[in-house]
């Protein structure tokens, strides 16, 4: 198959609202495929019930009605051998985003409004974030932009995925939820952020207390699950254009403990939520100001048997029939301020952006 038909296939995928994935793990060559050749896809309210799943994973930010935690199973694991489905699709995302896009002003008061809880010690950390839509382009094809991002972002998790309760999504993300296999398994603190990259980075105080805050939560975690990781970092890491402070955090996982119940408690790390995690997961719920669906879930292959990788769903675009929206958010602490933030997400919103 060439490359124009591989795109080809994928946009008439889409365009026919068949259930598929398509991701490139990070410095990996080729592409993976997974489709749901018939039936309704699984979903499910309890990110626990992924325990005994196989399949590739979409999980939402906040689990609701609308956005339920979906599994796709792996019937046809080549694209070549895909069958185009015989409907049409409606377009689920198209029309949910209008073009009234927050702008600096509208930022600045949500950001003084984030700020609060910081000030009074309410919260210690919470991660602000927005969308941007605007009109799709006659030619955009989301198969060719996906193959852009393979080339474009080597290191990151690239994907692409489509069913008809999430609709069309596609990013290119650096952040491990948690993969491994086995009994051997591994998570990442991913936060920190700077965007004009030298060759010698050095970070700041905001930057290495709010990567510090996201280490400090995932150990607190797994040592509820009686698990001591082997850590190392944190140190620099690049994503597209930007760089980021990250820890490894290697492990065990004892026999006792279930993957889904492991997934419950990391997920949303304050990489994308806040501390402490529930008071900053109210705070977001109530004052972001929209509904973030699928962006800052988690989304990858989970298969209890062989590999899983699970990836948070950052530096993505929701692809609608008419718009394509993007996402970014940022992390605040005390010794943040407003421009810097938004400058931040601006830069952020780029990794998409740029292969649209
Ligand atoms: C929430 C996002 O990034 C997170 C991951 C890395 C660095 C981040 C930061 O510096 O704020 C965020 O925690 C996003 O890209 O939308």
């Amino acid at each position: 198959m060439t490359l124009k038909n591989s795109y080809q296939k994928l946009d008439s995928l889409i365009e026919n609202d068949a259930c598929f994935a398509i991701y490139r793990l990070p410095n990996e060559s080729s592409p993976k495929f997974v489709m749901q050749n018939n039936g309704e896809i699984k979903h499910f309210y309890d990110i626990e019930e992924l325990e005994e799943n196989r399949g590739f994973v979409i999980a939402p930010y906040k689990i609701k009605k609308e956005t339920p935690v979906l599994i796709i199973r792996p019937d046809c694991t080549n694209l070549n051998d895909a069958v185009i489905p015989d409907r049409q699709n409606p377009g689920v995302g198209s029309e949910r985003f209008k073009l009234d896009n927050i702008n600096r002003n509208d930022y600045n008061r949500l950001f003084d409004l984030f700020y609060m809880p910081l000030k009074d010690g309410t919260l210690k950390k919470v991660v602000l974030s927005r969308s941007k839509s605007f009109a799709r382009n006659r030619n955009f094809s989301p198969g060719a932009s996906f193959y852009k991002a393979m080339e474009k972002y080597k290191n990151s998790y690239v994907f692409l995925f489509h069913t008809p309760i999430s609709g069309t999504w596609l990013g290119s993300t650096p952040e491990i939820l948690l993969s491994g296999r086995g009994n051997s398994w591994h998570t990442v603190a991913l936060a920190g952020t700077q965007y004009q990259v030298k060759e010698k980075i050095s970070w700041d105080d905001k930057n290495l207390r709010e990567q510090h805050l996201v280490t400090s939560y995932l150990l607190n975690q797994l040592s509820s699950f009686n698990i001591k990781p082997e850590i190392n970092g944190p140190y620099t890491t690049k994503a597209a254009n930007l760089a980021h402070l990250k820890t490894d955090l290697d492990f065990t996982l004892p026999e006792n403990v279930g993957l889904g119940k492991l997934i419950k408690s990391l997920h949303p790390t304050p990489a994308v939520s806040g501390l402490p995690k529930e008071e900053a997961f109210g705070y977001i719920d109530m004052y972001e100001g929209y509904d973030r669906r699928y962006y800052t879930g988690f989304i990858g292959m989970m298969n209890k048997s062989s590999d899983t990788n699970l990836y948070v769903n950052l530096r993505c675009m929701e692809i609608g029939k008419s718009l394509l929206t993007l996402f970014a958010g940022s992390g605040l602490v005390t010794s943040s301020n407003s421009r810097d933030e938004w400058k931040e997400t601006e830069q952020k919103l780029k990794t998409m952006a740029s292969i649209c």
